[in-house]
C-alpha cells in the first residue's frame, strides 16, 4: 500500500475528498503522455484515459494536468479519470505559436526552484522575469545558483538579487565539486512538497536533479536528449519523489516562460521595488515612463531605484501590454466569427440549402 500523503496529499485534499461524496478512489497525475494519465495511487501505478465527460466537457485548461489531483475508476488494469480536485495553484504561460492562449504546464506547486547557471547563464532580467511570473501564479520561488565553482565571489550575487527587493530564498551549489547539495538535499527542501524545476537550458538542472537521486534518473545533455527522442518513455515520469522525500517536478519543454495578461492584475503589485515609490507619483494611474511627478522614475534619478530593475520592469509591461492586445483582438475575432456563422445559418434557412 503507497501512502498518498508521501505524494503530496494534505488536509486540503482530504476535505474535499471527503466532501465530493464521489465514492472513488483517488490519485496523482504524474505524467501525461497524449491521452493516457499515469497515475499515482494507494495501489501502484495506474494508467488512465479521460472519461468521455471530462474530455468533451473540459476546457484544455482544465483538463488534469502534471500534479493534479483526481477521481478516478478503475477497469481491470486500465482507469478512467472521472474528475480533478480543485487546484492550489497554476503555472502557466503563453502558448507557443498562439500567443494569446494560455498553456498550463504543472499544477498544486509548493515551490519553484529557479535555476541559474553561474556562468554566462546569470542574468538579472531572467530571473525577474521568472519571479513575476511566479508572483502571479501564487508560486513561491527558491532561486538556486548552480555552477558555483566558477565564481569565487557570493555576494556580488546576492547583492544583485537583492536589489530587486523580492522575497526569495537564494542558495549557491556545485554539482561539479558537491557543494550545497547537501544544505539542499536536507535543508531546503522538504518532504511531501512540491518542487518544479525551472531554468534555460544548460544552466545543470539535469546534473542537479542527478545530484539529488543520487542516480541517473534524468540524463544529462552530454550523454543524450531523452525527452525529444522518447527514450525511456516506460519510465519517464513528469513528477517523482526524491530520496529525502520530497516531490519534484521536471516536465520536459519546461523552459522560458512569459507572462499571461490575466494573472497580472496590478504590474506594480508584482514588483515591490517599484511600489515602494509609487504610491508618491501624483497621479494614481501613473504609468512611471513621462508623467510629471512620478516618484518612480525621480527614484531612478536620484539612484534610489536601481535603473536596471527599472529597465526590466518596463519591459515587461511592454510585453505584457501586447499580449493583452492580442487576447482583445481575439476576442473581437471571434465575435464577429459568431455573427458570419449565425448569419450563415440564417441565409441557409432562408433559401433551404
Ligand atoms: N562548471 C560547472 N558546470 C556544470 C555544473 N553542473 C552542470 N554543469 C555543466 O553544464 C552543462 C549543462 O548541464 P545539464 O545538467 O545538462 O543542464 P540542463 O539545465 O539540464 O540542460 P537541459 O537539459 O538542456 O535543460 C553540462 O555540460 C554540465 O556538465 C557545475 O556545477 N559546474
Ligand atoms: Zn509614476
Amino acid at each position: 500500500m503507497i501512502s498518498l500523503t508521501d505524494f503530496g496529499w494534505s488536509d486540503f485534499h482530504l476535505q474535499y475528498f471527503t466532501h465530493s461524496n464521489h465514492g472513488l478512489p483517488a490519485g496523482r497525475v504524474i505524467s501525461v503522455k497524449g491521452f493516457k494519465y499515469m497515475l499515482i495511487t494507494e495501489t501502484g501505478e495506474l494508467e488512465t484515459e479521460l472519461s468521455g465527460k471530462l474530455l468533451y466537457a473540459t476546457s484544455p485548461e482544465d483538463l488534469p494536468k502534471v500534479g493534479d489531483w483526481v477521481f478516478f475508476m478503475k477497469y481491470d488494469d486500465a482507469g478512467y479519470i472521472i474528475d480533478v480536485f480543485p487546484r492550489v495553484n497554476v503555472l502557466s504561460r503563453k502558448s507557443a505559436g498562439n500567443k494569446t492562449e494560455r498553456q498550463v504546464l504543472a499544477v498544486n506547486i509548493d515551490f519553484a526552484l529557479i535555476v541559474q547557471g553561474l556562468d554566462r547563464d546569470f542574468n538579472l532580467m531572467r530571473l525577474e522575469r521568472y519571479l513575476v511570473q511566479l508572483a502571479a501564479c501564487g508560486i513561491a520561488p527558491i532561486v538556486i545558483l548552480n555552477k558555483a565553482d566558477l565564481i569565487s565571489d557570493e555576494e556580488e550575487y546576492r547583492l544583485a538579487i537583492a536589489r530587486l527587493m523580492r522575497d526569495c530564498s537564494v542558495h549557491f551549489c556545485s554539482t561539479y565539486t558537491g557543494f550545497g547539495i547537501d544544505a539542499l538535499n536536507h535543508q531546503i527542501l522538504e518532504a511531501h512538497k512540491t518542487y518544479i524545476l525551472i531554468g534555460s537550458s544548460g544552466v545543470g538542472k539535469s546534473s542537479l536533479l542527478n545530484a539529488l537521486m543520487n542516480t541517473n534518473v534524468q540524463q544529462t545533455n552530454s550523454t543524450s536528449d531523452w525527452s525529444s527522442k522518447g527514450k525511456h518513455t516506460t519510465t519517464r515520469r513528469d513528477l517523482f519523489r526524491l530520496p529525502n522525500g520530497s516531490l519534484m517536478i521536471d516536465t520536459p519543454g519546461m523552459r522560458e516562460f512569459g507572462l499571461t495578461g490575466d494573472e497580472a492584475h496590478s504590474t506594480d503589485d508584482l514588483f515591490p521595488a517599484i511600489q515602494r515609490f509609487s504610491s508618491s507619483c501624483r497621479f494614481s494611474d501613473c504609468t512611471h515612463m513621462s508623467e510629471p511627478g512620478c516618484a518612480v522614475t525621480e527614484a531612478v534619478a536620484s539612484g534610489n531605484l536601481d535603473a536596471q530593475v527599472y529597465e526590466s520592469y518596463l519591459k515587461l509591461i511592454r510585453e505584457q501590454r501586447r499580449f493583452t492586445i492580442n487576447a482583445e483582438d481575439k476576442k473581437r475575432m471571434e465575435k464577429q466569427f459568431g455573427r458570419i456563422t449565425r448569419e450563415a445559418k440564417t441565409h441557409r434557412k432562408r433559401y433551404k440549402y
